[in-house]
């Protein structure tokens, strides 16, 4: 019998990642469980529960028998995720972590780490989403850096791995790792495909992980914990006082601590106001934070938005969206938010227009617009601009309605 296939699986110490641990063992490979430390607990004046997270996932080794490493990536995670997280909302946009962290910490410097110094054959998480290849498919790939390009290797154009949903729909996670290299993806298990989280709850509870079941799941931005936003986010950039206006009459409703305190949608804490207001629009160029006096507001609807350079999964880009110019799909921009139809258009610089079948309420700059044919998670786009509000499409029929009835403004023109 030749040498054991090794998987390195990256282990939170929660129950799905020790659960796919499991998985993988019970299929007969050599696993090795992998810790990552990603944010310096010292920096933290919430709750810490890194090191609780790490002895967690050590005693779920334990329990397998399989080897434990811890492995650091603070310093990466602080570049690559926090500093561009800061960055974005210094220029008024939301960026969404989880997607960074895959991207550039899982898919990237511990998919490294994995392969080359611990010699792994392929690398493992506890996502729930699919791929289009079996194991043995995964093993048969040869070990190429996320960095590398694609151009020139025929055998990866030729045979692109496609990323799918989940069967547990509800868990599916794939917005998260919607921006991950495709090279990256073509050496990654993901046992929990075709699991739903009840069954893998009952498979941790069959294994003996009673430690991990009594969590609690993990919510929101793991790093702020239960500190608020705005108190976390001023202990990071300098205050940059502003008005809060209101958009429908442009009256100074009350000041903010800073734009980036705020995202679209968002309930605006306005002191001396009885009533409720919700953040519509940020102006970073006055400072000034819109709102609008009721969370359905038509501000808050729009339905196109354009995408930096889309990152596309399999093929780059779609032959179909090449051949026809636009493309019918799926989107969404948030875990756990329904698929909209929508068409695509392609621009010359590798952006996208994304015009929805509906307006969505408070799509969100620095968001990622995810795309789907089907259960296939094409990729996702950075959110950089949005087309008209229904409220701006609102003010604009009734200006020209009294100005003697010329058209509404348009919906923007894909820029070619
Ligand atoms: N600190 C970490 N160290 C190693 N792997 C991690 C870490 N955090 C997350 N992962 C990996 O990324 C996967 C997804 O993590 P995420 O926190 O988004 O989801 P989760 O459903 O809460 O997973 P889990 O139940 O395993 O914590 C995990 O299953 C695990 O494989």
């Amino acid at each position: 019998m030749g040498l054991l296939r090794h998987v390195v699986c990256a282990m939170s110490g929660g129950v799905d990642s020790s659960v796919a641990a499991l998985i993988l063992k019970k299929r007969g490979y050599k696993v090795t469980g992998v810790y990552m430390k990603n944010w310096d607990s010292l920096d933290e004046i919430g709750v810490c529960t890194s090191e609780k997270d790490c002895e967690d996932a050590y005693r779920v080794c334990r329990i397998l028998d399989i080897p434990f490493h811890q492995v650091s990536f603070v310093k990466e995670y602080w570049h690559h995720v926090f500093s561009y997280l800061l960055k974005e909302y210094e220029e008024g946009r939301t960026a969404n972590p989880d997607v960074l962290c895959n991207k550039h910490i899982k898919f990237d410097h511990f998919y490294t780490h994995a392969f080359n110094t611990l010699g792994a054959d392929a690398v493992a998480t506890g996502h729930y989403a699919r791929t289009s290849q079996e194991d043995e498919e995964v093993f048969q790939q040869s070990y190429s850096p996320p960095s590398t390009s694609l151009n020139g290797d025929r055998f990866e154009i030729r045979n692109p791995v496609k990323l799918y949903r989940a069967a547990d729909l509800v868990k599916s996670q794939t917005l998260f790792l919607s921006q991950i290299h495709q090279n990256a993806l073509r050496k990654t298990l993901f046992p929990l495909a075709g699991l739903t989280k009840d069954f893998v709850k009952k498979m941790a509870a069959e294994a003996g992980f009673h430690h991990v079941l009594m969590k609690k799941e993990s919510m929101g931005i793991c790093f702020i914990g239960l500190r608020k936003f705005e108190s976390f986010i001023l202990e990071y950039l300098e205050p940059k006082p502003g008005k809060f206006i209101s958009i429908e009459d442009g009256r100074v409703m009350g000041s903010h601590k800073g734009w980036f305190t705020y995202t679209l949608g968002q309930r605006a804490r306005i002191q001396g106001q009885k009533d409720t207001w919700f953040v519509v629009d940020k102006d970073i160029a006055t400072g000034d934070v819109l709102v609008g006096p009721t969370t359905k507001h038509p501000a808050l609807f729009c339905d196109t938005a354009r995408t930096d350079r889309f990152h596309w999964i399999s093929e780059d880009p779609p032959p179909e969206l090449v051949r026809t110019q636009k493309m019918d799909c799926l989107f969404h921009f948030l875990h756990n938010m329904p698929l909209i139809p929508c068409s695509v258009t392609l621009n010359a610089d590798g952006s996208v227009w994304i015009t929805l079948s509906r307006t969505v309420r408070a799509l969100t700059p620095g968001q990622f617009a995810v795309l789907y044919k089907g259960d296939e998670c094409l990729g996702s786009g950075k959110i950089l601009e949005l087309g008209p509000s229904e409220f701006a499409l609102q003010r604009s029929r009734e200006r020209s309605a009294a100005s003697g009835g010329q058209k509404a403004q348009p919906a923007p023109e894909p820029a070619s």
